[in-house]
């Protein structure tokens, strides 16, 4: 119709699956929106009238049947950098652009990053727990964390959220070494003090602290194993806030429990929540967050505007700021 808003599907508004009761003015300034419920109710009449998707914590699925009923389909956003929900072949063989959020969830994920290591290393939850027990009988010993300063960290994936975490850890006075599949330049290695590892086996035998920061591929799938962790030294931690699958969790339950490694700290695992007896959840030298990386005030709503910058560059035929490809 005329002068009517393009029409953006959301999984949901509110609630546990769906964006932000607090995104939804800003959306509607420039979109007609209509839910995934709205939508299967009424299926025939409105697909075509659809243009954009935005994906909220990788919700609706976008697949097959989806793209075949909505024929004007232009573009799907997602609220993040990871897209490895995505069958990205699949989008762009209907002449769907994607894209993701880079920019905006660098800082935050990289602080979560930060946290966690901190955490572990300073055996927060241990203290905490200990702290407001009836009793606060402790011994010295059982609180000795890590020293952070002069540590060193090994940065699994120096892309732009890897870079963020080096330049904090310059700040906690941490030696730096990474692994990443390009090596990055000089300058940008020597401003946050960062030595380049081609084989990620010499980070894994150096660090104190391993941090997994690449994106979810099938070459990065269970990139962390059995030998991978027997090469991290006994007092190691490692910290993983990319995708659980990057880990061999099978293999990470056994490390912790027989001490191959101290410790490990996980914002994401496989699945998301892990079921309620799963065994990471019963070891004492682990920290687990909800997939938190992203989650801070500023940061979502940072999201849904990069989010809206590319579905309207899409719409109206320019280049997306934070396009992704089919690779
Ligand atoms: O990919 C990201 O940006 C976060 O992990 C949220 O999915």
């Amino acid at each position: 119709m005329e002068g009517e808003p393009p029409w953006l599907l959301v999984n949901d508004i509110g609630g546990i699956n769906g964006i932000l009761h607090s995104h939804v003015p800003f959306l509607k300034k420039h979109f007609h929106l209509i839910t995934m419920k709205e939508f299967l109710e009424n299926k025939k009449n409105v697909g075509q009238k659809i243009q954009a998707i935005y994906l909220w914590w990788h919700k609706p699925a976008v697949d097959k049947e989806l793209l075949q009923s909505l024929p004007n389909l232009k573009v799907v956003a997602n609220s993040g950098v990871g897209m490895d929900h995505l069958d990205l072949k699949l989008i762009a063989s209907f002449g769907v652009k994607m894209a993701n959020a880079p920019r905006a969830v660098s800082t935050s994920t990289a602080d979560a990053g930060m946290a966690l290591m901190l955490a572990s290393a300073r055996r927060l939850v241990e203290v905490h727990n200990i702290s407001i027990s009836p009793s606060m009988e402790y011994c010295e010993a059982d609180i000795l964390g890590v020293k952070i300063a002069g540590a060193t960290l090994g940065i699994i994936g120096m892309g732009r959220i890897g870079y963020k975490i080096a330049l904090r850890a310059k700040a906690f006075e941490m030696n730096i070494l990474y692994h990443n599949r390009t090596q990055r330049k000089v300058q940008e290695e020597q401003a946050v003090g960062a030595t380049y590892c081609k084989k990620i086996d010499s980070l894994l035998q150096q660090a104190d602290f391993v941090m997994v920061v690449v994106s979810l591929t099938p070459q990065t799938r269970k990139l962390i194993g059995k030998r991978e962790l027997e090469l991290m030294k006994p007092t190691a931690t490692l910290i993983n806030i990319s995708r659980g699958a990057v880990v061999d969790q099978e293999a990470l339950v056994a490390a912790l429990q027989t001490g191959v490694i101290r410790a490990a700290a996980l914002d994401v695992t496989y699945p998301e929540p892990l079921p309620r007896d799963h065994p990471l959840l019963k070891l004492k030298n682990i920290i687990i967050t909800p997939h938190l990386g992203i989650k801070t005030d500023k940061t979502n709503y940072m999201i849904t505007e990069e989010a809206v910058e590319n579905i309207l560059a899409a719409l109206n035929g320019l280049p997306l700021p934070s396009e992704v490809l089919p690779s």
